[in-house]
């Protein structure tokens, strides 16, 4: 079974070390991808290429590999929607994002904060601050911990769904980092405890994802 990809290839002759390559071929240029179907799982694929449009000899061909950076953040704005349910845990997860944007130099005056009642409403305001163009990522930070019943599942899971929706929804990433947790040792050890900090990680990835979205993916 071949595979048509059509991908952007850079015709500019390019040092092997840069992973990033400006500019763009004016052609896209089509590779078929031939593979056995023991090699679906690995990247080990035998490739046979047929290039509609011949490269000169002075152009070197090179797949684009576009990847967010987390220092070129300058005027990336964030919000951060946090669940007051569990506090005593989202608000260290809170302060584990905001220490990441600062220690990254994203401006104190380029992050907004918007407090929920619990995970389950999020969804719906990482939709509406999506949506309202005035930020390039939404960090999504809340604490759900099994009780007695079976209402985890469905306040678990609404979170989720509830981020994934309001990201494709809006098209502006929004970062899930809520923790879903059998027990609330579990939720502290990763508020800041011994498995590091769930809401700096999601900062991290705010950042990336609105590096990729707004210097690649425009
Ligand atoms: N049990 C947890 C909740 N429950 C509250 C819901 O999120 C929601 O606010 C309520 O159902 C009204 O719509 N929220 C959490 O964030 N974590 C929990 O463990
Ligand atoms: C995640 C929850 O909703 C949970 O904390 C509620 O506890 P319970 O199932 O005992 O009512």
């Amino acid at each position: 079974m071949a595979l048509n990809l059509k991908t952007l290839v850079n015709h500019a002759p390019l040092s092997s070390s840069r992973q990033l390559f400006h500019g763009v071929s004016p052609k896209p240029t089509s590779i078929s991808f031939s593979h056995s179907s023991s090699s679906l799982q690995g990247f080990g694929t035998q490739i046979a290429t047929q290039r509609k449009e011949p490269l000169s000899n002075q152009q070197t061909a090179a797949v684009r590999h576009l990847t967010g950076s987390l220092i070129t953040n300058e005027g990336l704005r964030f919000v951060v929607v946090v669940a007051r349910f569990n506090e005593i845990v989202t608000r260290p997860l809170l302060e584990g994002a905001l220490a990441t944007f600062k220690r990254y130099s994203v401006k104190e005056e380029d992050v907004d904060v918007v407090w929920v009642p619990g995970s389950f409403e999020i969804g719906v305001v990482a939709d509406r601050l999506g949506k309202s163009r005035k930020y390039h990522a939404v960090i999504c930070i809340g604490a759900v911990i099994r009780g007695d019943t079976t209402h985890y599942d469905a306040v678990a899971n609404s979170a989720a769904s509830g981020v994934l929706s309001a990201s494709l929804s809006s098209g502006v990433p929004c970062i899930f980092g809520v923790l879903t947790c059998e027990n609330m040792e579990q939720a502290m050890d990763r508020a800041g405890g011994k498995s590091g900090n769930k809401g700096a990680e999601a900062a991290l990835t705010a950042i990336e994802m609105a590096s990729l979205f707004e210097h690649h993916l425009k």
